[in-house]
């Protein structure tokens, strides 16, 4: 038997439940991914720092955790709340158990509640705080207090927190190159060096790179444009990352500062939200955000459909683009600006994730797109 637990709400919400993590409490804002699989890939993607993640697919946990399937070091999701944990799990590449990988990591989760009845919440009202407790002592009153003490994540800058302290090169590829994906494995690797900015980067983002034949070096979010310049790169990421880009005043300054000169730049997720802010737009909290594996988005240039990966809370206000940023992508789901493109500099930006992991690659050749803008800077 596993112990008791509780979800709680800001609006008053109980979920009671079984724990299946570490015990204790956790507080953060409470998303619904819908994707079917990836629950290892999205438990330790940066961007969910301070973020409790409910997954709508009910059984998880099925086939176990490995070493491969991590996007950082860490387990950054504030907790994890299910449906139904299985009492087993299988796969060639299993290595422990997803419970076992939970209590490893200091992750409090909590299992068999009513997920839909929690995502219709969270899609009704918006985003909404919560806490989680497991094990002994767990207490409703409090756990409600503990969700509206959390502060929401409105003005967080939480790239700063998840960042690496130093900067370092990175040479590992994709482990799941198939020979008939289009990379370049044979051109020369290091034909161009792209910066990296850790914003809160995911680690296939940097395999891809490296896939594409460049050589790279990821900085500290902090970085300042000068030291950046010093490395003398082909061209710069702005990687996904945690919170709200509006504060990370830092990072907006440094990217001001790219775009004065021709340095191709290619930002993804928090990185895209920046460059907006950066070149004169603004961003919103969005109601309940876009979180799952299968969000179809349409280039507005072809018309052509593409279904994405995505993971976020803030979108850039389209109303808001200056003349010298033009739309390139929108989402189907709701509308919502998905890509932009500088009219007059290399730079360009994507809210959803190319690099997916979790989810499908469609538009994995968005990568393709900035090494193009990397060759041109040559010629
Ligand atoms: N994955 C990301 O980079 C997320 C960006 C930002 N934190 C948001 O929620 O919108």
């Amino acid at each position: 038997m596993r112990p008791d637990a509780l979800l709680a709400l800001e609006d008053g919400s109980i979920f009671r439940g079984t724990a299946i993590g570490c015990p204790g409490q956790t507080v953060g804002e409470v998303v619904f991914n819908t994707a079917m699989t990836g629950y290892q890939e999205i438990l330790t993607d940066p961007s969910y720092c301070r973020q409790i993640v409910t997954l709508t697919y009910p059984h998880i946990g099925n086939v176990g955790t490995n070493r491969e399937d991590r996007e950082s070091s860490r387990v950054h999701a504030s907790g994890l709340v299910i449906r139904d944990y299985p009492a087993t799990f299988s796969n060639w590449r299993a290595q422990e158990p997803l419970d076992a990988f939970l209590a490893r990591n200091q992750v409090v989760a909590i299992a068999d509640i009513d997920t839909r009845r929690l995502t219709r919440c969270l899609r009704e009202h918006g985003a909404l705080n919560g806490c989680i407790m497991a094990g002994e002592g767990i207490d409703e009153a409090e756990a409600i207090a503990q969700a509206r003490a959390f502060p929401g994540l409105k003005g967080m800058d939480l790239a700063q927190v998840v960042t690496t302290d130093t900067l370092y090169g990175w040479s590992e590829g994709s482990w799941r190159l198939e020979k008939s994906d289009s990379v370049s494995n044979e051109k020369a690797p290091g034909r161009f060096h792209v910066v990296v900015y850790d914003f809160g980067v995911k680690h296939n983002i940097l395999r891809l790179l490296v896939d594409k034949g460049c050589r790279v070096t990821v900085v500290p979010a902090r970085t300042s444009a000068d030291e950046v310049l010093t490395l003398s790169p082909d061209g710069i990421l702005l990687s996904n990352g945690p919170g709200d880009p509006e504060p990370c005043d830092y990072a907006i300054g440094a990217i001001r500062q790219f775009l004065t000169q021709s340095i191709p730049l290619f930002g993804i997720c928090l990185g895209h939200q920046l460059l907006a802010l950066a070149s004169g737009a603004t961003t919103v909290k969005m109601k309940f955000g876009h979180h799952g594996a299968n969000h179809p988005v349409q280039d507005l240039a072809t018309g052509e459909v593409f279904i994405t990966s995505q993971n976020h809370g803030f979108a850039v206000n389209e109303n808001t683009l200056p003349a010298s940023l033009k739309p390139t992508h929108r989402s189907l789901f709701d509308g919502t600006l998905q890509g932009i493109q500088h009219t007059d500099k290399l730079a360009f930006s994507f809210q959803g994730h190319p690099e997916a992991s979790p989810g499908p690659r469609d538009i994995t050749p968005l990568f393709d797109r900035f090494i193009a803008l990397m060759q041109a800077a040559h010629t």
